[in-house]
C-alpha cells in the first residue's frame, strides 16, 4: 500500500488545537506517524488504536476520511507519544522504547470506566476515566504518556522488578522522565495533574517536590511496608522522587544534565533487584562518568540521596 506522510488536525483532551502526523492511503488517513527516524531506518512508526471499550490491545488502528480528527483521547495519545519519542531520541540518543526503532503503539478507550493507564509489556493502554469526574481521558497528560513509555524503556534496560524497592524505583524513573518530558515550570513537579479532576485545579496523583502532600513518604524512615500495590510501588516512589527533585533543583544542575545522569544510571548500572541504596550508588557513578568525581553534579546527587535518608 502506498504510504505518504500527511498532517491532519484535531483537538486534544483539554480542547486545544493540535496538528497531527498521519499516513495517507487511497481511502483516507491512518493515525500513524511515519515522520520519525525509525521509519526510514526500519519502518518503525507511532500508531494509535482504539479498544472500543473492550479489554483488547492493540485493537483497531484509527482511520479518518478527511484528516480532521475528533477523538481527543486518540489525538493526545498520538501527539504525546511523538513528543516522548523525540525527547528520548534527541536528548538521550535512544531510538524508541527498545532503542531499535520499535513501533510505539497506543490503545485508547481501553476497558470500560477504566480510571487508569498502563504499559502492557509491548504498548501503552489508556482508560477513559472511571465514569465519575475524577479522571479525564488518561492520555490527556504528557507526563502520563511519558510515564508509560518509560516503563517500556525500563523493561528493556534495568528491568526493575515491579515489587518493593525495585518496583518503587521503576515507578520513580517513570515519574521522573514523565515530568522531564512534560517540562512544565511548575515548582511542584506534579504527576497526572492534567487529567485528575479536570474541574479542580492544582491537584495531582503525586508530588515529587512534596510527596507527603498526597500521603507518600519523602524519607527512608517513612518507607511503607505493605502488600498493597506490589509493595507500595506508587507510594514508596516518593523517596527516590524526592531525591531526584533535590538533585534537579540544586543550583547549577540543569534538567538536561540531571536527565543524562538518571538515564545512564538506568541503562548502565541498575539491575532488576536494585534497591534504593543501589540507585544512590548508580546515580553517583553515572554523574562521575559524565561530569567527573569533583563535579557539582556528584556533590548534588550524593546530598540528594542523603537528604532522603539513603546512603
Ligand atoms: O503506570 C502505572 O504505574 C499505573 C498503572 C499501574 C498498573 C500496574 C499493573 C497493572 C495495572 C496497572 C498508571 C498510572 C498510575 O500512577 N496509577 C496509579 C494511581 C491510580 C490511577 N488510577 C487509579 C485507580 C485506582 C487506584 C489507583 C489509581 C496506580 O495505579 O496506583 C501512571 C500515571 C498515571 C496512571
Ligand atoms: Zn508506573
Amino acid at each position: 500500500v502506498h504510504h505518504a506522510a500527511a498532517v491532519g488536525k484535531g483537538k486534544g483532551v483539554l480542547n486545544d488545537n493540535k496538528s497531527i502526523n498521519t499516513d495517507s492511503y487511497s481511502g483516507g488517513y491512518y493515525l500513524r506517524d511515519i515522520t520519525k527516524p525509525m521509519y526510514s531506518q526500519n519502518g518503525g512508526a507511532i500508531e494509535t488504536y482504539t479498544a472500543k471499550n473492550k479489554m483488547v490491545s492493540p485493537g483497531t488502528l484509527l482511520t479518518d476520511s478527511d484528516n480532521t480528527w475528533v477523538d481527543p483521547a486518540a489525538v493526545d495519545a498520538h501527539v504525546y507519544a511523538g513528543k516522548v519519542y523525540d525527547y528520548y531520541y534527541t536528548k538521550l540518543g535512544r531510538n524508541s522504547f527498545d532503542d531499535e526503532g520499535g513501533t510505539l503503539k497506543s490503545t485508547v478507550h481501553y476497558r470500560e470506566n477504566y480510571g487508569n493507564a498502563g504499559w502492557t509489556g509491548t504498548q501503552m493502554v489508556y482508560g477513559d476515566g472511571d465514569g465519575s469526574d475524577k479522571y479525564a481521558y488518561l492520555s490527556g497528560a504528557l507526563d502520563v504518556v511519558g510515564h508509560e513509555i518509560t516503563h517500556g524503556v525500563t523493561e528493556r534496560t534495568a528491568d526493575l522488578v515491579y515489587e518493593g524497592q525495585s518496583g518503587a524505583l521503576n515507578e520513580s524513573w517513570s515519574d521522573v522522565f514523565g515530568n522531564l518530558i512534560e517540562n512544565k515550570s511548575d515548582p511542584e513537579w506534579l504527576c497526572g495533574e492534567d487529567i485528575i479532576t479536570p474541574n479542580i485545579p492544582g491537584d495531582a496523583l503525586r508530588s515529587m517536590s512534596d510527596p507527603n502532600k498526597y500521603g507518600d513518604p519523602d524519607h527512608m524512615r517513612d518507607y511503607v511496608d505493605t502488600t498493597e500495590d506490589h509493595g507500595g510501588v506508587h507510594t514508596n516512589s516518593g523517596i527516590p522522587n524526592k531525591a531526584f527533585y533535590n538533585f534537579v533543583t540544586t543550583s547549577g544542575v540543569t534538567r538536561d544534565n540531571a536527565a543524562k545522569v538518571w538515564y545512564r544510571a538506568l541503562s548502565q548500572y541498575l539491575t532488576s533487584n536494585s534497591k534504593f541504596i543501589d540507585a544512590r550508588n548508580a546515580t553517583i557513578q553515572a554523574a562521575t562518568d559524565l561530569f567527573g568525581e569533583d563535579s557539582k553534579e556528584v556533590t548534588a546527587v550524593t546530598n540528594a540521596w542523603s537528604n532522603v535518608g539513603v546512603g
